[in-house]
């Protein structure tokens, strides 16, 4: 009898440990999970059951088809924002299970039963012992695969995603195409669990994977931990084990264990939450490389120290217009970023600036305009393939990624790291890991570089804001675009970093990247400017050197006498 709650307990770690790898690591809360293990459950004992399918290929169909259901309600869900998708998928999962419910040739709300019979490579499943077995490979088939994914370059991108899906955008990654890749692919996991746990009960019901499953899974992914598949599996089988300890061990009638089991569900939720809500394991940081090890990350040639005048147009934007309802934010902006020098975009408060910075990259499409890269229009590009075009944006409030550490904030801008694509990272071998060391000694460069390096393994919200400018500079850099949009680097951050600040945006022209930054402390655009912008009201109404655009007693009156 033990066994029979064994099995039960390695099929539901499964499942905790699937939609772990969707919620803990990638942050993207679906209720629907429970209901595609259903989906595979009826396809089982529809196919098996009912067809006299081989239960092999039932499973196979089974992860197909709830990989197909992720796929679709994955593109319809994941553009919105979380609450949204948290309600949409209860409302698939609703309707799911609705249809199970309905339908008669599945059995109707009574579902598919009396499932004998099923046999796996020859063996018979008959007791609760011969599904200790498969129970426990699909178990340690599920770690695998989820540990594989989330321990992986693949991972720290949904890492990245969970804590702030624009950063991670902007620093060129498809964000979309990866919450929909990891839906899909937990949804096809959970199929192939529901797959099993319905051979195991020889049924498939509609209130057998109903939202009480969807929320049993959750309190075993928050008590075990986000992000930590091991503490899914020990919550996963000691919560499934209440029910029986109280049943069998303290002698609980059965209805009476159900339903207390549900009230110490909920009990150790509030509890786990108020007391250590990280979870019984909490998640693990990446370990912090030795400086030096490595390629070096800066191979570029030294900038030629052209004058402003004769330097190579890089970027160049024209007639770039936005509205926001009335607000005219961007006005037939037209400006030039030339090949290793400095551009600063100043005016007052309101004028834009941020919004060009939008604009430029993708972030907000404009109403008409282009902006071209090295010849290549960017409007109507990805934010994320912008970045791989060689242009890269850092964010006024600065926006790292707080859970990760500064080390991991700058391997998750590397470029094309091969343990972040599906086809490489399940190929056997040690490829991917040896990558992952050449892109943490890179980090590792960058981190040095602005003088971070001992705080490689500090989480990033642990970080002085002029700490964390920083290491969002390093972030930018190891991105490798050519030309970097820095919006206020040096504001609200203390005199000791601003000189800190102002050395490294140098040495970043030094190195031959473009940079244009917006800037409201005048002393830095003196410093570092080579040309300068000003914007008022949407528009860009003057440009020169800061001497000159100081020089003029409109813009003196205007702004520059009130700082
Ligand atoms: N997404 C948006 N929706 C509506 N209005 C917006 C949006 N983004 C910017 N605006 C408006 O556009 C105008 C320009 O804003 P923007 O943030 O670009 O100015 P800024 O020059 O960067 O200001 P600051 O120096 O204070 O950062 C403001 O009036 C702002 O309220």
């Amino acid at each position: 009898m033990w066994i029979n709650y064994l099995d039960q307990a390695l099929l539901l770690a499964a499942l905790a440990v699937s939609v772990n790898l969707l919620v803990g690591y990638a942050g993207q809360v679906s209720v629907a999970h429970a209901a595609f293990a259903g989906v595979g459950g009826y396809a089982v004992c529809f196919l098996a059951g009912e067809h006299g399918w081989p239960y092999l290929a039932s499973l196979v169909v089974a992860v197909l088809v709830a990989t197909a259901f992720g796929v679709v309600i994955g593109l319809i869900a994941l553009g919105l924002a979380q609450e949204f998708l948290i309600l949409m998928t209860l409302a698939f999962s609703l309707g799911i299970i609705g249809v199970f419910a309905t339908f008669d040739s599945l059995g109707g709300v009574m579902g598919l039963t009396g499932v004998d019979g099923l046999r796996l490579f020859g063996f018979e499943l008959d007791g609760p012992s011969d599904w200790l077995i498969p129970s426990a490979v699909v178990l340690v088939l599920v770690f695998a695969v989820c540990h594989r994914l989330g321990e992986s370059p693949y991972g720290r991108v949904l890492k990245g995603i969970r804590e702030d899906t624009v950063a991670t955008r902007a620093l060129g990654k498809n964000t979309f195409g990866r919450k929909v890749g990891i839906f899909a692919i937990t949804s096809g996991l959970t199929g192939l669990i529901g797959g099993v746990y319905s051979g195991w009960l020889g049924q498939a019901t509609p209130s057998a994977f109903g939202f009480p499953l969807a929320m049993a899974v959750f309190a075993m992914v928050i008590v075990g931990g986000n992000a930590n598949l091991v503490g899914s599996i020990v919550a996963g089988v000691v919560l499934t084990m209440i029910e029986p300890v109280l049943r069998e061990v303290l002698g609980v009638q059965s209805t009476q264990a159900a339903l207390w089991q549900v009230v110490l569900y909920g009990a150790l939720l509030v509890l786990v939450m108020i007391v250590r809500p990280q979870g019984l394991f909490p998640e693990r940081s990446k370990r912090v490389a030795p400086p030096g090890t490595g390629a070096k990350a800066t191979p570029r040639s030294p900038s030629a120290g052209a004058p402003y005048a004769d330097a190579e147009v890089v970027l160049r934007a024209d007639g770039l217009s936005k509205r926001f309802g009335g607000i005219t934010a961007a006005k037939d902006l037209a400006l030039e970023l030339r090949r290793g020098t400095i551009t600063a975009l100043v005016g007052p408060n309101g004028a834009g600036k941020t919004t060009a910075f939008n604009l430029l990259t993708g972030t907000v499409v404009p109403d008409t305009g282009s902006v071209r890269l090295n010849g290549a229009e960017l409007v109507g590009m990805r934010p994320d393939l912008i970045v791989r075009a060689g242009l890269v944006r850092t964010f006024q409030d600065v926006r790292l990624l707080d859970r990760l550490t500064c080390l991991e904030n700058v391997m998750l801008a590397v470029p094309d790291q091969p343990g972040e694509r599906l086809g490489r990272l399940f190929v056997p071998g040690r490829a991917v890991s040896r990558a992952d060391r050449a892109v943490a000694a890179q980090a590792m460069e960058w981190l040095d570089f602005v003088g971070m390096a001992d705080h490689a393994g500090t989480p990033a919200d642990a970080l002085s804001y002029g700490q964390s400018k920083l290491v969002s500079l390093a972030r930018a850099l190891a991105t490798r675009a050519d030309v970097l949009l820095l919006d206020e680097p040096a504001s609200g951050v203390d005199a000791t970093w601003v000189e800190t600040m102002l050395s490294m945006v140098a040495a970043v022209r030094e190195e031959g990247r473009t940079v244009c930054l917006v800037e409201h402390n005048l002393d830095v655009v003196r410093e570092l400017a080579d040309h300068t912008y000003f914007m008022e009201l949407g528009e860009i109404t003057a440009s020169g050197t800061l001497a000159e655009l100081t020089g003029s007693a409109r813009l003196a009156e205007a702004y520059f006498g009130a700082q």
